[in-house]
């Protein structure tokens, strides 16, 4: 089954009208490649992501989806290839350093007091964006506009009414809202999300979803999601990407590449377009 996947010089099948002149491209990815001693895990992969699009990443387990992810947020390095963002070559930046030009990823922040209530940990990333830092003479309290903007956060994440609560005794689903919530007070122009639903109880799952559905009614972000479940995928996501040993096999609008048969093969391992 797996024959029928073109290889990366071959090019992959594209779906739908969009070409990449359409629209100014804020993230791009130019034959990025990873390999791991003989083991190509992202092999050649070209993409560009669109402001006011969520696209997800999809593949089979060890498709090299989290790998791709790693590369563009700068947790691992490129064997080749580049990354451009914003206009810049990123390729050779550190996390850190993409972090602050505005790559945000979710549920691998290293920002979080585990300590602090819900409350401080949001006005603290609210004041380090900010760039304001504390000062005995200039109570911080003293910054209404700050203030403001952590309560509008933690309301939008619908975490109000659990703002004096320590963030390690908050739910598993709720400390995800608190990542995404200290992601938002970073500001990013790009949102990743690195499966993010994975542990959840059914009823905590779409209050998340709800949030990441929100984040897109701003349209100059783009979002990035890699996520397993196909229903996630089908109610969030405005285009696909499908991954496949590390190639790009697929892109485009949901219906189109779901319905594929080069999805259904090489995503689903069937050749019905019955199953998800
Ligand atoms: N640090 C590493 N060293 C060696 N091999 C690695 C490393 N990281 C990933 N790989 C390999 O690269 C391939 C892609 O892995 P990756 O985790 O990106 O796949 P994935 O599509 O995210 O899979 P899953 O859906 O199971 O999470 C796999 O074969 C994996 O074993």
């Amino acid at each position: 089954m797996l024959n029928s996947v073109p290889g990366p010089r071959a090019g992959h099948v594209h779906f739908g009208s969009h070409t990449a002149g359409d629209m100014a491209l804020t993230l791009e990815t130019r034959d990025l490649t990873i390999r791991f001693g003989g083991h190509v895990a992202v092999n050649c992969v070209s993409c560009s992501f669109r402001p006011g699009e969520l696209t997800a990443i999809v593949g089979p387990n060890g498709a090299g989806k989290t790998t791709y992810f790693n590369l563009i947020s700068g947790q691992l390095r490129a064997s080749s290839g580049s990354i451009l963002f914003d206009g810049r070559d990123i390729t050779s930046l550190s996390a850190p350093l993409r972090t602050r030009a505005g790559l945000g990823r979710a549920f691998q922040l290293t920002n979080l007091f585990p300590n602090l209530s819900v409350e401080e940990n949001v006005r603290l990333a609210v004041q380090a964006q900010s760039g304001v830092h504390y000062d005995l003479l200039r109570p911080w309290m003293a910054r209404r506009d700050l203030i403001a903007r952590a309560d509008a956060i933690l309301d939008q994440v619908a975490l109000g009414s659990r703002r004096n609560i320590t963030a390690t005794t908050l739910s598993h689903g709720d400390q995800r809202k608190l990542e995404v919530a200290l992601m938002m007070a970073l500001e990013p122009k790009v949102f990743m999300f690195d499966e993010p639903t994975a542990g959840m109880s059914i009823d905590e799952v779409p209050v998340v979803l709800d949030l990441i559905g929100k984040l897109k009614q701003d349209k100059s972000r783009i979002i990035l999601l890699v996520e397993h479940k196909m229903d996630v995928v089908r109610s969030l996501a405005d285009r696909i990407i499908v991954l496949h040993n590390g190639q790009l096999v697929a892109d485009g609008k949901p219906a189109e590449v779901i319905a594929s048969p080069i999805v259904q093969e090489a995503y689903l391992g069937v050749s019905t377009r019955s199953a998800a």
